[in-house]
């Protein structure tokens, strides 16, 4: 993955550091809370925290150009016979009778859709080429209803006998006769073809292609391979083709489909390729396009009973020369398309995290942000980046040029991706604003094809986004917003090296200049350590207790060996009739079992899961969200992000060995204020060394710790309690790391506090 990062073209950044906009932090139009009789947006001059109660995410050749000339370009220049890469040549070395169309040479030919070439599926071809025999447009040769004669009428001539009127191959001359005066390939003869040459080899005057001597082709080259001049297009050396090449690959010859050195276009392993590691032909899947219907576009989840209770939680916000938080969506001096947006959602009044985050982002300040699952997080970054971009113009690159999102979001899955942009598209209704999706899974194509005319917002898993950077479609150059949701899983070892490439790419704005935010419900101190080195002095907004459990989530546990699983949940599901609910399972394995093994039993389960194809996955998502199933059994692809309507019960029919990911499991139901439930099956021998992470989130996170786990933890001592350790030791984060860790931190301003914590009230 790494090399390729190199090789992107260079744009060059925005030149003036921190550009007009950062500037303008008044646009915002940020206005102070009602009857706090303050005038401009508080700014705190210290480290803070303020606590509101109550009311208050081309390669090789590196060519650019190629862009357009489709994303997967053929290889180099094989339009002739001359054997260098002659698997991909072109029919033409057939004889003088040359195809009319090289189907080869389409653009992108792993997006094209299949039987490309240029005869119009009416079975006839109708291009304004001519018939090779009678000279008419709107037909084939081989479909010509002038060809009585089996000739045709045209005044094209026999390219054997040189006179009009039919074919070479319907030549009356004869196979290898003809009286043209164009010569043989071998020979150099007029009257024959090279393929009825009688010498058999040939003496002309052309070169072999192989050993570069006279008097043969390079497939009949007697030195069976050659010592020419020309290179292997493997591995470099002289004196064999690239099929030959004994090297098997090497060489610093890049692919022409991932661009990475060591091995040729048709052998290349990028998931791009036509081919599965294990040969099976690769799913050419376009999803379907953005909904235009407002009704379904605005439609989801209402928020809950408990609603209200989002005014109880306190509201924590801690930097240096924090913003005034916001009270009410139209106080915040929202344009008002925007706001008609965000009404037409339901949307009454901002959760908690809203009136933090959306206020720092107004202010265009650095942002990390923790709050309870299902809480918002998506519209508390959307909102305000919006209205930046709507107050102060946006560029909107020209179609098929090169593209310059102003903002960048990333998500660590495809469906969440999907649903971010799905909510971008939303609150962007009836505005200038562009989002644009692009993920792996699908034919890129499309994908490319939306992004070519014209992209604002771009939300992106991390693969395809690179994959068209390194393409040369857009770059980073006026990227204002790098925005990273479920940020401590962005963070993590698994996309870790992505962002920090990301982030370093030569067309990304420096950190001060682009604002970067980062969203998750959980964020262990280690993470926010890394999450601060690509920030500047950054606001860290949270809500209730970082990594704590959604209260209104009913958290239930039964101990369950792992051969009682089956059963256990048959009966459960029964007792839940038609709800719908999530299963979570720990493999992909068991999660087809599980799915199976429900609807033999008359469940309607489906499942989601890496291994399935995209087309499937979002499938699956479909039937649970419409309800013709209610079951889906799902691995950790579907614990984070995901806000399906309707999902009453989560069921995590294995534990998941990471705290982190039982907090998000959980957070599928219980949204927006709705009551969920959580039923998970703990298994003592597989879960029973992860009792002391459970006990303490649970504490912390003021739910009942069941009695049995309380009984585990204290046979082993209290071991593996630890309320503030970072969650590899089995803890979580509850606050923000720079006001009480040791080390300092890069990038995050100021490491420590410099005064007491200063409130907004
Ligand atoms: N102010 C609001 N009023 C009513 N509904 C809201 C409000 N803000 C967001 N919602 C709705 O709440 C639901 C959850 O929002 P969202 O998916 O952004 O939560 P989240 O905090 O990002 O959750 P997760 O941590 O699981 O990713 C969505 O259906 C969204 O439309």
């Amino acid at each position: 993955m790494g090399d390729d990062w190199d090789d992107v073209i260079t744009v060059p950044a925005k030149s003036s550091a921190g550009g007009s906009w950062n500037d303008n932090n008044n646009k915002g139009g940020m206005k102070p809370p009602a009857g706090r009789g303050r005038g401009a947006p508080a700014i705190v001059s210290q480290m803070c925290t303020v606590k509101i109660a109550s009311d208050d995410e081309w390669g090789a050749t590196a060519n650019p150009a190629s862009s357009s000339n489709g994303l997967d370009a053929p290889e180099k220049s094989t339009g002739n016979s001359n054997g260098w890469g002659a698997s991909t040549a072109p029919a033409s070395s057939g004889g003088w009778d040359a195809p009319t169309q090289n189907s080869q040479f389409n653009n992108d030919v792993e997006d094209q859709p299949r039987g490309g070439g240029w005869v119009s599926s009416a079975g006839g071809g109708g291009g304004s080429r001519a018939c090779y025999k009678c000279g008419e447009e709107g037909h084939m040769s081989r479909e010509c209803p002038n060809s009585n004669s089996g000739g045709g009428g045209g005044d094209r001539t026999c390219h054997k006998c040189q006179q009009p009127g039919h074919m070479a191959r319907d030549c009356p001359t004869g196979g290898g006769g003809g009286g043209g005066d164009r010569t043989c390939h071998k020979c150099q003869q007029p009257g024959h073809m090279a393929r009825d040459c009688p010498t058999g080899g040939g003496g002309g005057d052309r070169a072999c292609h192989k050993c570069q001597e006279t008097g043969h082709m390079a497939r009949d080259c007697p030195t069976g391979g050659g010592g020419g001049p020309r290179t292997c297009n493997k591995c470099g050396d002289a004196g064999h083709m690239a099929r030959e090449c004994p090297s098997g690959g090497g060489g610093d010859t890049k692919c022409f489909k991932c661009y990475k050195l060591g091995h040729s276009t048709k052998e290349c392993p990028d998931p791009y390729n036509k081919l599965t590691e294990d040969g099976k032909e690769r799913e050419r899947y376009v999803p379907a396009e953005m909904t235009t219907d407002e009704n379904e576009l605005f439609k989801g989840i209402s928020s809950g009973e408990h609603f209200h209770n989002f005014d109880k939680v306190a509201l924590s916000v801690t930097g240096q020369n924090i913003p005034q938080y916001i009270t009410s969506f139209e106080e915040a001096g929202l344009r008002p398309l925007l706001l008609q947006n965000i009404k037409n959602s339901g949307y009454v009044k901002p959760t908690p995290v809203q009136k933090g985050s959306i206020a720092v982002i107004l202010a265009k300040r650095d942002l990390i942000a923790s709050a309870v699952t299902g809480s918002g997080k998506t519209a508390a970054y959307l909102v305000p980046v919006m209205n930046i971009l709507l107050e102060q113009g946006i560029s909107g690159g020209s179609h098929g040029m090169v593209q310059k999102p102003e903002v960048v979001i990333l998500a660590p899955t495809r469906e969440l991706a999907i649903q971010i942009h799905r909510e971008a598209y939303k609150f962007a209704y009836n505005s200038v604003l562009k989002s644009v999706l692009i993920y792996g899974g699908t034919v890129s194509s499309n994908q490319r094809s939306n992004l070519q005319a014209g992209c604002n917002i771009l939300v992106a898993t991390t693969g395809r986004l690179k994959d068209f950077l390194d393409r040369g479609v857009f770059d980073f150059s006026a990227v204002k917003f790098l925005i990273l949701d479920e940020a401590d899983r962005m963070l993590d070892m698994g996309f870790g090296p992505d962002i920090e490439k990301i982030a370093a790419h030569p067309t990304m704005p420096p950190k001060g200049i682009r604002r970067t935010c980062m969203f998750s419900a959980t964020f262990p101190e280690e993470v926010q350590a890394l999450a601060a080195n690509y920030m500047e002095d950054y606001i860290f907004v949270t809500t209730g207790t970082v990594g704590g459990t959604n209260p209104d989530v009913q958290q239930e546990f039964f101990q369950c060996a792992r051969n009682e699983k089956r059963t256990k949940l048959m009966e459960t599901l029964r007792g839940l009739g038609e709800s719908k609910i999530i299963v979570f399972v720990d493999s992909k394995k068991t999660a087809d079992f599980v799915a199976v093994y429900l609807c033999n039993n008359d469940i309607q389960a489906t499942s989601i899961h890496g291994d399935r194809l995209q087309s499937q996955r979002e499938e699956a998502l479909r039937d649970l969200k419409s309800g013709k199933r209610n079951v889906l059994v799902a691995t950790n692809v579907a614990a984070r992000g995901l806000d399906i309507e309707g999902v009453n019960y989560v069921i995590n029919y294995d534990l998941p060995s990471d705290i982190e990911e039982y907090v998000h499991r959980i957070g599928r139901t219980g949204r927006v204020g709705n009551v969920g439930h959580s039923i998970s099956f703990f298994d003592e021998e597989k879960d029973g060394p992860n009792v002391g992470k459970l006990v303490s989130l649970l504490t912390k996170s003021n739910a009942d710790v069941p009695a049995f786990m309380q009984a585990l933890v204290s046979g082993m001592g209290g071991m593996g309690l630890d309320y503030n350790a970072p969650s590899t030791q089995g803890g979580f984060a509850s606050r923000d790391m720079r006001r009480f860790g040791d080390k300092p931190v890069g990038g995050g301003g100021a490491a420590r506090p410099t005064e007491a914590e200063e409130s907004w009230d």
